[in-house]
């Protein structure tokens, strides 16, 4: 990982970076304007929310099938090129996201506890606009021999780790937060926080991140208890798929 990102690190996680204000506000009014613009079909209705995909589709055997992204993403404000910059994906085979999932979240939707599964190398970073929202990253419960693991498996109640992500913040995760636990969002209008006492045994939280915020409010309620009230919300979850399909010959390279 970059060191540029070292004073952005989550105390006690190797792989966990915050970066508060990763863009300015015009530039998110910018980005949410275009994703809003972006005609009705290219969105996929989910039960409790909204995606687009940019970059392409992924066959069953995981490998990329590319297609250009929008403009928005690789022009002004040169998203894809400062994700790059940070340093995030020197490690992945093209040093640079080649697919990007837009999620839009409406206040009090959120998405179960997940993996994201084999397709990607294993680092994703994170842009949310429009409003804040609290992730968590649960483990798995001890598996129990005669259950056999695999899917199904119970995970722990109690988050090992949460972070509050800010409108125009990026999140980095890599390796072992990415590929030994679940994430997920409550499907809550409101995230309500009770100030550092939090106690983990009551399924509380405490936000790891809470040096690295820069919000006033957000500040406020992380260390003196309170609710942040959520808005709509955008993410960009950009991710790099190791096997790409070389167009018009139909081949994937990349293993
Ligand atoms: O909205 C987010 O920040 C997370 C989305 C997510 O986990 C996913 O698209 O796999
Ligand atoms: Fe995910």
């Amino acid at each position: 990982m970059d060191p540029d990102l070292s004073s952005n690190r989550v105390t006690g996680w190797d792989s966990v970076f915050y970066v508060p204000a990763f863009v300015t506000e015009e530039e998110e009014d910018y980005l949410i304007r275009k994703i809003q613009e972006t005609p009705q079909n290219k969105w996929k209705q989910l039960a409790n929310r909204r995606l687009q995909i940019w970059g392409g589709d992924l066959t069953p055997k995981n490998v990329l099938i590319p297609q250009a992204m929008p403009p928005f993403l690789v022009e002004y404000p040169n998203l894809i090129s400062r994700l790059k910059a940070t340093g995030a994906f020197n490690s992945s085979p093209h040093q640079q996201p080649n697919h990007v999932i837009l999620n839009e979240y409406l206040a009090g939707q959120g998405i179960m506890p997940h993996e994201d599964g084999p397709s990607y190398h294993p680092v994703v970073a994170t842009l949310s606009l429009g409003s804040h929202t609290v992730m968590h990253y649960y483990r798995y419960a001890p598996s129990d021999p005669a259950e056999g693991g695999g899917a199904g498996r119970a995970i722990e109640p109690a988050p090992a780790l949460s972070l509050l992500l800010e409108p125009r913040s990026l999140v980095i995760t890599s390796s072992a937060l990415y590929s030994a636990h679940l994430h997920g969002i409550s499907a809550v209008e409101e995230d309500t926080f009770t100030g550092p006492g939090d106690s983990k045994d009551s399924h509380g939280f405490c936000v790891a991140n809470a040096n690295l915020l820069v919000g006033a409010r957000e500040k406020s309620v992380v260390e003196g208890g309170g609710a942040l009230r959520r808005g709509t919300r955008y993410s960009l979850t950009c991710r790099d798929v190791s096997r790409v399909a070389k167009i018009g010959t139909g081949t994937a390279f990349g293993r």
